[in-house]
């Protein structure tokens, strides 16, 4: 896969917006993720690596507020959010995509990110949000889907109608679980140029992904989990040459170098 990227935008280091400090999760006598911290900065694209099992999508799960954390804290903008539901830190201004995408597959692309809309913004009426959608599937390459049901849309437009959904909200953090897989090389490609859009509006980005060229070509940095903690921290030519991630990789499917 070939890198075409724009010139990255810098991240503001003086301007942390999530950071997570000592972070655990407990299932029964598994510690999923053990005393994670990290910090995310304004603008910065954060990718979370791991081979399988490592702990990636239960720390997603602990920042979006699936779970509460067995020990730990967050911050979100500066606040602690660690007691947080998932929908007042939505309204806080995390927004989240999944990995498996799910529309309401009957109604209208539109419809959906209008949705998106009305949940996330507190005071925005029907109209407001309406217009909002339709911004969105401007900017996400669904205009012209606008009126398709959701389950008539390819793999490649239901993930970038997740990322409208979850723009929609109007984050300020976009937390995005492994929102590649499944896609042919040539969609990938476009789904990265999408994320760094979305950077580049002033969006801050926390995403999982095991397709290593993403990787490389996304994060302003990467932190690397294996067996729940964070064994590396770094960019991608820093964590890619730690030996204690060549060895958490070895074995696995995943080639780390790409
Ligand atoms: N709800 C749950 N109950 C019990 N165990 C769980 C639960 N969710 C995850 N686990 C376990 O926690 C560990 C971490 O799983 P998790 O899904 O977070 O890893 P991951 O890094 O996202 O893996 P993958 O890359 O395969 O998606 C695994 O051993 C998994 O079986």
């Amino acid at each position: 896969m070939t890198a075409v990227m724009p010139a990255r935008t810098t991240p503001d280091q003086g301007n942390v917006v999530l950071r997570a400090q000592g972070l655990s999760k407990r299932f029964g006598g598994l510690l999923a993720v053990q005393n994670v911290s990290f910090t995310q900065y304004a603008g910065e694209i954060l990718a979370v690596i791991g081979p399988n099992g490592a702990g990636k999508t239960t720390l997603l799960n602990l920042l979006s507020g699936v779970y509460r954390p067995t020990s730990g804290q967050l911050w979100l903008l500066g606040n602690d959010v660690t007691g947080h539901a998932m929908e007042a830190r939505c309204h806080a201004g995390l927004g989240r995509a999944f990995q498996i995408v799910r529309p309401f597959p009957e109604m209208t692309v539109h419809e959906n990110v209008t949705v998106g809309a009305l949940f996330g913004k507190r005071g925005m009426n029907l109209p407001q949000a309406r217009e909002r959608a339709y911004d969105l599937l401007e900017r996400t390459g669904l205009a012209a889907h606008a009126d398709k049901a959701a389950h008539e849309l390819t793999l490649l437009q239901d993930k970038r109608l997740e990322v409208a959904r979850a723009l929609a909200t109007q984050p300020q953090v976009l937390l995005l679980d492994e929102v590649m897989a499944g896609l042919r090389p040539a969609e990938a490609q476009e789904a990265v140029a999408l994320v760094r859009s979305v950077q580049e509006s002033g969006v801050s980005v926390l995403f999982i992904e095991h397709i290593m060229p993403v990787v490389r070509d996304l994060a302003d940095r990467v932190v690397v989990m294996d067996q729940g903690q964070v064994i590396a921290e770094g960019t991608y030519r820093e964590v890619t040459a730690n030996p204690q991630v060549v060895s958490a990789y070895l074995g696995t499917e995943t080639e780390l170098h790409a």
